[in-house]
């Protein structure tokens, strides 16, 4: 069998070939891409993250895996990013170079590529299949015509095992936008975005579309807010309605919310049986275990100001899309279909300045327009284990929960912080448009926002 570990990856090449699938076992998925946990002899512990193919497109292609001229354009300047010759490469030189300065090394793995062989990934999609949400499963499979995956740092545990128990508890969270826009290019027609959040305005559409069967109690504000009792009122909400915004894992294994990402999932634990399993991290009376884990987390996210972070990267958004996607046509070097839409109106007039901007104007704008779409889909794990009385200074953070009178340490991690296509743009546009029209109808039809509670 190969030996995995990121070190001996670094300093040779290893290819993962059929014989070493065993090793690999399923640990969870996003829309894009499928996560394997390393269960070998190596003393690292790592994950293999392997791209997805839709299966509406006719079958597994390459063509994900270089950039357009134009994204070739958008991103000249960022190192080797251009000349990457696969799609790998080019998530991973995009955390590096654009993504971890900003939201800081110390939080960011940006992860070694390794080169798969097809039979490897054809081995991969058949030993999954059965553990994948079948609605996952429908919507792609393994693209097995990559010629490479990403080796990645498993987050859910400690590097070296805590001193004495084995236990690490963390905790995923997918903050999404954590701001209001205030751009003045959002049309009056679509004001209600200066006050509603996009998250809640597209909890009414996802609701509408059936694609969630309640409205989220989670409101980002408030996670983002800096105020304790406010991320405390977050954190509770994501245990209430977990969606595809929360979710917990005991040393590796899925303990709270719902595997494969996706809103489509239940609870997957009782609350029962959650108290029990974070048992050995927090020392309090029955019944309490939840209660207490939630202010650890809550007081954790509070000192460590990692959101604040985030937020920044999320506010490179400055024009919000409507005034973004005419730097898009610019780029692209099209007609602009927004402005064709709006006829000879005063609005189109205000976008014209949009449209005699020069190119690197325009690319900064969608350039910085995608980084924020990055920092508002990415997820935040955060992993705690109990700290040992007179522990010789460790190399994590520590956190003090007052209640229970114990110390933790953690540590905070962001994962996928994937590059999103310029093509997107388009699409970002057409949503957008869809989520406040299907909310302004529903506040016509005399909903106000806690009837879709
Ligand atoms: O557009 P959004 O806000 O719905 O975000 C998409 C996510 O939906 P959700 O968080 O459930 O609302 C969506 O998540 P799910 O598939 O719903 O779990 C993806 O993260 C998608 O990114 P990509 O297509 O994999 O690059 C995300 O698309 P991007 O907008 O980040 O490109
Ligand atoms: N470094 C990591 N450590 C621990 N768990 C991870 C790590 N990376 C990914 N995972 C797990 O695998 C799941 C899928 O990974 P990821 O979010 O990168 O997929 P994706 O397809 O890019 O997601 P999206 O739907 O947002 O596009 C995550 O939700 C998380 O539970
Ligand atoms: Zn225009």
């Amino acid at each position: 069998m190969t030996e995995i570990s990121k070190g001996a990856i670094e300093s040779m090449e290893v290819v993962l070939e059929e014989k070493d699938v065993a090793d690999w076992i399923y640990r969870g998925e996003g829309a894009a891409n499928l996560v394997l946990a390393y269960t070998g002899s190596s003393p690292d512990f790592v994950l293999l993250r392997i791209q997805k193919a839709p299966r509406s497109s006719s079958q597994c292609t390459t063509d994900t895996s270089v950039l357009s001229t134009f994204e070739c354009l958008l991103w000249k300047d960022t190192n080797d990013l251009v000349s990457s010759t696969s799609m790998e490469a080019v998530q991973q030189l995009y955390v590096l170079y654009v993504m971890r300065p900003m939201l800081g090394s110390e939080h960011v793995d940006a992860g070694v590529r390794v080169l798969v062989s097809r039979k490897f990934l054809e081995s991969v999609e058949n030993n999954v299949l059965c553990q994948r949400p079948a609605w996952r499963v429908n919507a792609a499979k393994v693209n097995t015509l990559c010629d490479s995956a990403l080796l990645i740092s498993d987050h859910s545990v400690f590097p070296h095992g805590p001193l004495k128990e084995n236990l690490c508890i963390s905790v995923e969270i997918k903050p999404k936008c954590g701001f209001i826009p205030c751009s003045r290019f959002i049309t009056e027609g679509n004001a209600i975005k200066r006050t509603i959040t996009r998250f809640r305005m597209h909890q009414v559409l996802k609701l509408n579309q059936g694609e969630i069967s309640r409205i989220s109690e989670y409101n980002p504000l408030d996670l983002f807010s800096g105020s304790s009792d406010r991320i405390h009122k977050a954190i509770k909400a994501l245990f209430t309605t977990p969606q595809n915004n929360f979710r917990i894992f005991r040393n590796g294994s899925l303990i709270f919310g719902g595997l494969g990402g996706g809103t489509k999932n239940t609870n997957f634990m009782d609350s029962e049986s959650f108290e029990h399993s974070i048992e050995g991290l927090i020392q309090v009376d029955d019944g309490l275990h939840t209660a207490s884990f939630q202010q650890l987390l809550s007081e954790t996210i509070f000192r460590s100001g990692v959101l604040d972070r985030l937020v920044e990267a999320q506010k490179l958004d400055q024009l919000d899309i409507e005034g973004a996607i005419h730097a898009y046509y610019n780029i692209v070097s099209q007609p602009c279909k927004v402005c064709r839409d709006l006829g000879d109106s005063e609005l189109s007039r205000m976008y014209l300045s949009l449209h005699s901007i020069s190119l690197e104007e325009s690319l900064k704008i969608v350039r910085e327009y995608l980084i924020a779409a990055t920092a508002k889909d990415c997820s935040l794990m955060i992993s705690f284990r109990p700290r040992e009385d007179g522990d010789p200074g460790s190399a994590h953070n520590s956190v003090f929960l007052k209640s229970t009178n114990q110390s933790f340490d953690y540590k905070v991690n962001f994962i996928d912080l994937d590059l999103k296509p310029l093509k997107n743009m388009v699409y970002y546009y057409e949503l957008d448009q869809k989520i406040v029209s299907c909310y302004t109808q529903m506040e016509k039809m005399g909903h106000g926002p806690s009837d879709f509670s």
